[in-house]
Formats: C-alpha cells, structure tokens, sequence
C-alpha cells in the first residue's frame, strides 16, 4: 500500500511541530503572492532579473563581487571546494563533523578528487588555529604529502557560533600559506544575528562563502554562493558541469528574496529564544548536551544520557512533535505550543533512560529514517501510531 503524503494527517505536514530540521521551513502564502509577479527569463542565459537580482542581494550582504544560486547547499559548498582545488594532489582540512565531510556523499572524493583531513577540534566545539596547524599538510615538495589547499570551516556548526577572533587568526595563517578559506554558511544567517556580526565581515574572511537561504531564511531551495567575479565565473562553469544550471528560477529567487527583505533578523530571534529556553530546560533537569546551544539548535548528549533515540523520536511523537534524534532545531515556524510539548517527550525520556539505559554503539546519525512518517516506499509507518513508550 502507498500512502500519499496528502493522505496524512495535517499535523504531521505542518511545519509548526517540526524540529527535525530547519530544512522544514515552508513558504508562506505572503512569498506565494511575492512570487507570483517573478521575472521568468532563463537564467542560464543569465536573463532572469529576480534571479540575478537575488545573486546581487546576498553578494552585496556578504561584500562579494558576484553571487550564483545554486539549487542546494550541497552543490555550492562541492562547486565552490572544487573550484579552489587546481591539481591534485591536495587536501580538505575540516571539522570531523562537517556537513561537506559526513553529509554530502562523498563529493570531494569524487567531484574534487581530494583527501579530507577531518579535525576532532581540541576544545570539543571549533577548530583552533593550532587545531589547525598540527593537522595541517604542508605543501613542501615532500612527496608523500597532499599539500592542504583549501580549509571549509562551517559557521555555525553543531549550532555553535565561531568565534569571530579565531576567524581572524585562522584567516591570518591561511594567507601566509597559500590555503584558501571556504564557508559553509548553511546557518550563517544565525551565527550573524547571535554574535551581532555583519554578513559583510565574515565575507572580509572567507574567499567564499555558501550562503543558505532553505534553513532559517525560509526559502523553498538553494544557496547563493558567493566571491569574487573570476571565481565565481568558474563556479558557474562547474555547477553546468555538475547539472546545477536553472531555466526560470526567478520564482524561486523571489520567494528567497521577499525573506530576506523582510525580518529575517527577528524570525531567527525568535528560534534563538526557542532554543535557550529548552537549552535551559535541559540543564535544569539535569538533561547533558553535547554542545552549546548559541543558535537555534539544542543538541541532547545521548550518549551521555543513556538515552534511545528511537525512544526520544516516539515519546515526540506522543505529544505530536517530530523530531529525528537528540538534535532539536528550532525555526521561525516552530510553536510555542511545540516548545513546550518537546519539554515532556525530552522529559520522559530521560526518566526512561534511568530504567532502561540505552548503549549507543553506533555511529551517531542526524537522519533517522524511523524518525519518519512514510518510508523510503511511502508507507505510513504504522507502529509509530501505536509506540509503546
Ligand atoms: C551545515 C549544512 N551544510 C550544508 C547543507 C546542505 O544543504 P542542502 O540540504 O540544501 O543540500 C546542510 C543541510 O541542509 C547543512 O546542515
Ligand atoms: C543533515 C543535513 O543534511 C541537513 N542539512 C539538516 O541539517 O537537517
């Protein structure tokens, strides 16, 4: 039997009760109706006005020359790694949980042809510079080497805000040696807000920055990647190469551009607060996280808490919230009624824990395809109705 998602119920498609990601944002009938009066050139041809005016936008914020939409984070973080890289060999020095690293399939292995260097980051949280230079290939002619060539830093990452002064170190270094410094902004609209720094200033930092707008921005798709005018010029050239070039994206370009020209600053305030309120929830109840929660995401230390993510993703779903483990993350679109709903399934489940300690042995994974309501055939899982917790 397939289940339609039509078919399911409206609570489980709203994304009012959903803090499995941020990715959940939908459109509004206000950027429906934006939309609707979008320019419909082709932008392959560089002819969609909405389009190319959405490139100038997040360019101009982040102080770049030039802009290219792309249709996912994922694609603009791999053109853009790709187009720092020339011949290899070479590597990627990155934070060991780096989405480019553990959620992108591989990309740099196979688009770049590059080795990653994953970093465990020495204070638990970011990458120092001395993090940096001790993991750090020299490009020294040694032949047994791949000289590092690029470092993707992610901002936030795990939620946390990157310091800006380590930024400013790490910057320092980069130029002295040669390396350039990628960004993947998926949350750099949070980190801005939370440290009160301009988009502009990390753009004085980062040779390019992948500058999310299907997060906490709230657009339906994509990412502007954005640097300057002659790199940028070779990233359009790869993301052809790579299937990424868009006919009439001036509708999508627009819904984009209606966010942010309207209070994206307070929307992503508001999941902030969220945030905190359930971080300090978490810490009253005496409930570990695995790191600070500076942004919109709450990270439970499950780990440390004996607690079954399975369990966790059905006492939600007990008091109708989705959730995909011990990540929680806020949206703008998140009620406070969800707020407090996840307070009793996060609650519960450490109580449960206490009878029944779980042993995570496993990788621990953001994607959890228990944690949804149809599987990979469109089968409304059924036992999730009738959990036993
Ligand atoms: C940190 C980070 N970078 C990049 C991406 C990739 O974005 P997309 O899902 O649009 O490919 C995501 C997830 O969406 C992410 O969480
Ligand atoms: C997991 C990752 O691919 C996705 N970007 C998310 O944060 O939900």
């Amino acid at each position: 039997m397939t289940t339609e998602v039509m078919d399911l119920p409206p609570e489980y498609v709203s994304p009012a009760n959903d803090l499995r990601s941020d990715t959940f944002t939908t459109p509004t009938p206000e950027m429906i109706k934006y939309a609707l009066s979008a320019s419909c050139g082709d932008a392959v041809y560089g002819e969609d006005i909405d389009t190319a005016r959405l490139e100038k936008t997040v360019a101009k914020l982040a102080g770049k020359e030039s802009g290219l939409f792309c249709v996912s984070g994922t694609l603009s973080n791999q053109i853009a790694l790709r187009c720092h890289l020339f011949q290899p060999p070479y590597t990627i020095l990155c934070d060991y949980r780096a989405h480019v690293y553990t959620h992108e399939a591989a990309g740099l292995a196979i688009l770049s042809q590059a080795m990653v260097v994953p970093v465990i980051p020495s204070n638990g949280n970011y990458m120092t510079l001395e993090d940096i230079k001790s993991h750090y290939i020299p490009d020294d002619g040694d032949i047994h080497g791949a000289p590092t060539k690029v470092i993707s830093l992610e901002n936030t990452l795990h939620g946390i805000v990157y310091p800006l002064k380590e930024l400013i170190r790490i910057k320092g270094w980069c130029l002295e040696n040669g390396i350039k410094l990628h960004c993947d902004g998926a949350r750099i609209w949070n980190a801005a807000i939370a440290a009160d720094v301009p988009l502009k200033q990390y753009g004085e930092i980062f040779d390019s920055i992948s500058i999310c707008l299907s997060k906490s921005i709230g657009a339906p798709m994509g990412s502007v990647l954005v640097g300057d005018l002659k790199f940028i010029k070779r990233c359009n050239h790869i993301r052809k190469q790579q299937g990424g070039g868009i006919r009439q994206s001036g509708i999508m370009a627009k819904m984009a551009l209606y966010n942010i020209n309207t209070d994206w600053k307070a929307r992503l305030a508001y999941s902030h607060r969220l945030a905190a309120n359930l971080a300090a929830f978490c810490k009253a109840n005496g409930i570990p996280l695995e790191s600070p929660a500076d942004t919109n995401f709450v990270f439970i230390d499950l780990r440390k808490a004996m607690m079954d993510p399975d369990v966790l993703v059905k006492k939600g779903l007990k008091y109708n919230v989705k959730l995909m483990g011990g990540r929680v993350s806020f949206h703008y679109q998140v009620s406070e009624e969800t707020l407090e709903k996840v307070k009793l399934a996060i609650l519960e489940t450490f109580q449960y824990a206490k009878e029944h300690p779980f042993d995570q042995n496993g990788p621990t994974q953001i994607y959890r395809s228990e944690s949804t309501e149809i599987d990979i055939h469109g089968n409304a899982i059924q036992e999730i109705k009738t959990y036993k917790y």
